[in-house]
């Protein structure tokens, strides 16, 4: 008898370990770790998770699996050690852990489509089998009781066959109205009405320009947001028989039919020569170390990258590159595919589920050997890993704030120990927890002190904004930002303009007492909506008409404030009409391959102006950019956040790095309330080392970071006094398992006190050895597991946080 070990799919603490079941003798041989089964759980079946095999089992009486989900493993013995190793770490779920692992595609269950590989195979099948190809590929559902089933299902785990699962496009392609210019008429025919056209039909006459111009289909929405018309010019085209109506589908690829232009490898400068050499080193021994490469921007870590990926292509071993979602930008895409081709999968956000599993499926199989990618493509199923490398390391966006609550970093670091591959964690501003460690020689520091062909960094100008209030100046723009700006203009260079849109930017207030309306359900202020006219909560999705009258005073001075970029677009139109814009920020980069658009209109010179939120800091490379304005620099210093000075000061240095890249000597202006605040002092004189000295005296005086580390427990519960309550008693059930040196705070009401109607409290752990700590808050959630399922309580423990909310 075979016993397999099967983690279920029910996410509850009394059934977060595995359950033994019996593998029928039908599936004996077939059935192997890491594959999932659907196995009979009480009344019901359910998917689990295959991760062990054993010949007998202490439990008595047990059931029988009942079939298989995959006919091959999704899971590799690493991966499901990994798994192990985030239940212990993140005190997740194990059916959680794997879950993250493989593609949204998969969770649920398809149908699978099985076909040769080639026709030569067919001789090796089992003699029952092949009669099943005589027409093409089949369907497992199709042959399942089939009589020839059991051998083939043998053949497919001796790799004969290849195995997909039909996952439809769960995104189903969206189709939205859209127009060509007449396919049955002439160019010239058309081209004639349009000159034709007077002043009442200006408006058609824009829209055939536009067409004629642009030579493609175009979306009717397209056209409306690009030409500012309505619907009217182009119905009267169509009806003229000038235009014809399609469809046009929404969702593409936006890499699907690029071409990309190959790239080789540079020749080195003496201090990237150097950095790399530890790197190939530690390539070709095999040796497992993580390395903090720190270079200031534009000193060329990409090029460093690439040929440390190209060493170990060359010994036949694969590469994960993760680089923040928000950069995973053509640009960066392009120098990846460019020098790597074919080779790189790229997996982001913006792919439907069905892409997404193909890009997966193609690194399983072993067709690339390059991921670039967001967080989760840590888990790409590589096998050979031969380098890690963690682009913008400093990124919080490497934390996920669900569970499991892991940080990519460490699991980097884990499979680094399992490959035994060097693990490269690069940044111009690295966090302080990973700048501590290469300090001390815990990370190896490698750095690019200066930038690509010597090149200077921009020249910092800091701008006191309440002195230019008190100068006149009520416009967002101060005196020294609008001449430098108009300067730029003139000699035909770009700019690239940041407003910090983090925190509280555009949420509306009243000025004459202050009231700021907020949520009901979720005591967070309100977000303005100027589309609609709509003020809205972010977390529920609460909504209210715009107050005309503040409730508190009845003042009608209660309005928008903050800036929104479309409002400086606005403002930068009517006091710089001649340069054209390009704004970048959810609004406009939500639709798929708009990000790519964008950025192409600014490359190619067709704007001056590029304006947008924190989307743009990162990453970019422009050699024609001279000016980085950033308009206001204090919106994030104000958050209820420890780190709140660190992220000015990184998004400060990342922003000011895009100007002056290449031959062009650049400068940047900051417009600020707080110039004296040390991160906005430091930042603009490009100073990390002294930001991280001051910053690493704070966090040690206030007991954080990397001194301390942190955990922070959460409790939510719609009645408040019990909220409260629970935290109290969590607090004090830890103060007498730790010791001594453990500083516990709390309960506190969590900085946002009350989403959906639940009350939040919290209680944070500030730690520095406490062997006990982790058994300790297993304990506590067991102990919970009644109480959170029959009172609708929540906790959720989130081992060193990065949002403290
Ligand atoms: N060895 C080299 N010779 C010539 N040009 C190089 C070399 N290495 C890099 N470059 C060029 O220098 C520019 C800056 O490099 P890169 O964008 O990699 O900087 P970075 O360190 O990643 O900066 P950031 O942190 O700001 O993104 C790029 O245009 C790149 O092509
Ligand atoms: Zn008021
Ligand atoms: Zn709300």
């Amino acid at each position: 008898m075979k016993v397999a070990s099967i983690i279920v799919d029910v996410l509850a603490k009394g059934t977060d370990r595995p359950f033994d079941y019996i593998i029928p003798q039908s599936l004996e041989d077939i059935v192997v770790k890491g594959m999932r089964v659907i196995v009979p759980f009480g009344p019901r079946k359910i998917q689990g998770f295959v991760i062990n095999i054993k010949e007998s089992s202490d439990v008595a009486r047990l059931k029988e699996i009942d079939e298989m989900v995959d006919l091959q493993p999704v899971l590799t013995e690493e991966l499901l050690s990994l798994g192990k190793w985030l239940t212990e770490e993140t005190l997740c779920y194990a059916m959680s852990a794997f879950q993250a692992m493989l593609p949204a595609a998969m969770k649920a269950k398809y149908d699978k489509e099985i076909s040769l590989p080639s026709e030569e195979v067919k001789q090796q099948l089992h003699e029952s089998v092949r009669p099943l190809f005589s027409k093409g590929s089949i369907r497992f559902s199709d042959v399942k009781n089939h009589p020839a089933a059991p051998y083939l299902l043998k053949d497919i785990s001796k790799n004969f066959l290849d195995v997909t699962y039909i996952v439809k496009n769960r995104v189903n392609k969206k189709m939205m109205r859209g127009v060509m210019l007449s396919s049955s008429m002439k160019q010239e025919d058309i081209e004639k009405y349009r000159d034709g056209l007077g002043k009442k039909g200006e408006k058609q006459k824009v829209v055939l320009q536009y067409m004629l111009a642009q030579k493609e289909k175009m979306s009717v929405k397209h056209l409306k947001d690009e030409l500012g018309i309505t619907d009217a010019p182009i119905k009267s085209l169509i009806s003229k028989g000038f235009l014809e109506k399609i469809e046009i589908e929404l969702y593409r690829n936006p890499f699907a039919e690029r071409e990309f232009q190959k790239t080789s490898a540079l020749p080195l400068t003496e201090e990237q020569s150097k950095v790399i050499k530890p790197i190939h080193t530690s390539i070709e021994e095999d040796k497992h170390n993580v390395f903090l490469l720190y270079g200031v921007t534009g000193s060329g870590k990409t090029e460093v990258y690439l040929q440390s990926i190209q060493r170990v292509l060359e010994k036949g071993e694969e590469a994960i590159v993760l680089v923040p979602e928000i950069s995973l930008t053509p640009q960066m895409v392009t120098r990846f595919k460019g020098r790597f081709g074919s080779k790189v999968a790229v997996l982001h956000s913006g792919l439907s589920a069905g892409e997404k599993y193909d890009e997966w499926r193609k690194i399983q199989r072993g067709e690339v050997s390059v991921v670039v990618g967001a967080r989760s493509a840590i888990f790409a199923p590589f096998k050979n890993l031969g380098i890690i490398i963690i682009d913008e390391e400093h990124e919080s966006s490497y934390k996920q704030e669900e569970n499991p609550r892991y940080h990519a970093r460490d699991v980097a670091i884990y499979r680094g120990k399992y490959h035994n591959c060097p693990v490269v964690l690069g940044s111009a501003t690295p966090t302080l927890e990973s700048f501590a460690r290469g300090s001390k020689g815990n990370y190896r520091l490698l750095t690019l002190s200066k930038r690509m062909n010597n090149a200077q960094m921009p020249g910092v100008e800091k701008v006191d904004m309440r002195e230019e209030l008190r100068n006149g100046n009520r416009s967002m723009f101060s005196t020294v930002l609008f001449e430098k700006m108009k300067d730029r203009l003139a000699k035909g260079e770009q700019i690239v303009l940041m407003l910090n849109k983090r925190g509280h930017s555009s949420f509306i207030m009243c000025r004459d007492c202050g009231f700021v309306p907020t949520c009901p359900h979720c005591e967070i202020s309100l977000t303005y909506h100027r589309h609609q006219n709509l003020m809205k909560c972010h977390y529920c999705g609460h909504q209210e008409q715009l107050a005309i009258k503040c409730p508190e005073c009845e003042s009608d001075h209660i309005r928008y404030f903050g800036t929104g970029t479309q409002k400086v677009e606005e403002e930068l139109t009517k006091v710089i009409p001649e340069a054209s814009v390009v704004r970048m920020d959810v609004d406009t980069t939500s639709r798929k391959g708009s990000h790519e658009k964008l950025l192409a209109k600014f490359e190619s010179g067709q704007a001056q102006i590029l304006l947008g939120t924190q989307m743009i800091a990162k990453g970019l490379d422009f050699e024609n950019v001279t000016l980085v304005g950033v308009l206001s620099a204090d919106t994030m210093l104000h958050l209820p956040d420890f780190r709140a000075s660190e992220k000015t000061f990184q998004l400060l240095t990342q922003v000011s790095g895009r100007a002056g890249r290449h031959s062009l000597p650049g400068e940047v202006v900051i417009q600020t309330y707080t110039p004296e605040h040390y991160s906005i002092d430091l930042a603009s004189h490009h100073d990390y080392d002294a930001f991280y000295k001051k910053e690493m005296i704070m966090r040690k005086m206030l007991k954080y970071p990397p001194f301390y580390y942190l955990a922070l427990v959460t409790v939510a519960h719609e009645n408040m006094a019990v909220a409260m309550g629970e935290t109290d008693k969590i607090a004090s059930f830890l103060q007498n398992k730790l010791s001594s040196n453990a500083i516990i705070l709390g309960a506190v009401p969590s900085p946002i006190a009350k989403i959906k109607d639940r009350y939040r409290y919290q209680c944070m752990i500030k730690y520095r050895n406490e062997p006990d700590l982790f058994s300790s808050l297993h304990f506590l959630l067991e102990q919970y597991k009644g109480k959170m399922q029959k009172q609708n309580l929540t906790i959720n423990v989130d081992l060193n946080p990065y949002v403290m909310m």
